[in-house]
């Protein structure tokens, strides 16, 4: 269109067009490149704010300029939302305002008949109305997907029984951390435990008791460790120790920690007071190793634990 109006001797509009052509393609670079969606949006709307403020002050092709703001709504609020959208378009509904009602030599406003501009402007007031409504609720509908996408991810990453993360939970930590001792050179321990004769606390208390145990000691176990550790169910009554910062002689101190608590303080539930005792099996990670080598080792060392008399942990650091 820039280029038929320049065509057709209509030298300014051609140059808006063609300013406001190569704005959008600014705009498409400036997201493309530096992903800053409010910059590039803020320049369609301004560049599209100021093309069609020309167009209603030139009055356009037979004064049929006006017609183009329309769509100026709906573009306005899917580019910018609801909040920035409706900034903007109350700015540019009020420069139209001025221009069309404004007496004098500025505005130059006799070319459209009084009817034109009333009906214009309610018209106008109308469209950006019916495109905030629906700007809003697609705002609201898409926020509340995100929420539950975010609920889903979370649930599975999450064991249903003790809250803490599952196997899946686990790997991905296990992954992030890697990627930080990668940089970062610092060590990373993980600690594999499984509950001394489980199976032995279903059989002569039941199974809601065997779920009960593992629910207070996930709570005991993320007691016992920093923030930026991990526990996680890494099975059954299996449980995973993730300790990102720390050595295998220092996860071997917290293995101890560990022994120690369950040993000074016993599991209660329902009156009863139960000895819960663990055995765990300790390995650093190596750089550049896989989670699986890791912990194919971890659980050699818990066998060899189970097969010394279980409650301790192997390798002996200490
Ligand atoms: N209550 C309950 N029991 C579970 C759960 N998951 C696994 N178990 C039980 O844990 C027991 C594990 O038994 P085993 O693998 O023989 O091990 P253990 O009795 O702990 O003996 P050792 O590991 O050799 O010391 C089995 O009876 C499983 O049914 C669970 O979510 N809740």
């Amino acid at each position: 269109m820039g280029i038929l109006a320049l065509a057709n001797a209509t030298y300014t509009l051609g140059f808006s067009l063609l300013v406001a052509s190569f704005s959008y393609l600014v705009a498409f670079v400036v997201q493309t490149k530096t992903h800053n969606a409010i910059l590039a949006s803020s320049i369609i709307a301004c560049s599209l704010y100021s093309l069609m403020i020309y167009l209603v002050y030139a009055g356009g092709v037979a004064n049929t300029g006006p017609l183009w703001v329309f769509i100026v709504a709906p573009v306005s609020m899917f580019i910018q939302g609801l909040k920035r959208g409706l900034i903007g378009l109350s700015i540019f509904s009020l420069i139209i305002v001025l221009i069309m009602f404004v007496p004098g030599e500025f505005f130059s406003n006799e070319s459209y008949e009084p009817e034109f501009k009333l009906r214009f402007i309610l018209s106008f007031l109308t469209v950006i109305f019916l495109s905030a409504c629906y700007e809003y609720s697609r705002e609201k509908s898409q926020n509340h997907t995100l929420q539950l996408s975010k609920q889903y991810e979370q649930l599975a990453l999450t064991d249903q029984l003790t809250q803490l993360a599952n196997r899946r939970g686990a790997f991905n930590k296990i992954e992030i951390e890697q990627a930080r001792m990668a940089r970062s050179k610092e060590p990373l321990s993980l600690i594999l435990c499984d509950v001394d004769h489980f199976k032995k606390i279903n059989d002569d208390y039941g199974h809601l008791t065997g779920d009960a145990v593992l629910i207070k000691l996930a709570e005991r176990f993320k007691s016992l460790v920093r923030g930026q550790d991990m526990v996680a169910r890494w099975g059954g009554e299996e449980f995973l120790f993730i300790l990102p910062g720390t050595s295998v002689e220092n996860a071997a101190l917290v293995a101890q920690k560990i022994h120690d608590a369950l040993a000074q303080e016993k599991i209660v539930h329902q009156g009863r007071e139960l000895t819960i005792t663990v055995s765990m099996g300790v390995v650093e990670m190596q750089v550049g190793g896989t989670v699986d080598t890791a912990i194919n080792c971890a659980d050699k060392y818990l066998y060899q634990a189970k097969n010394s008399g279980r409650n301790q942990t192997f390798p002996k650091l200490l």
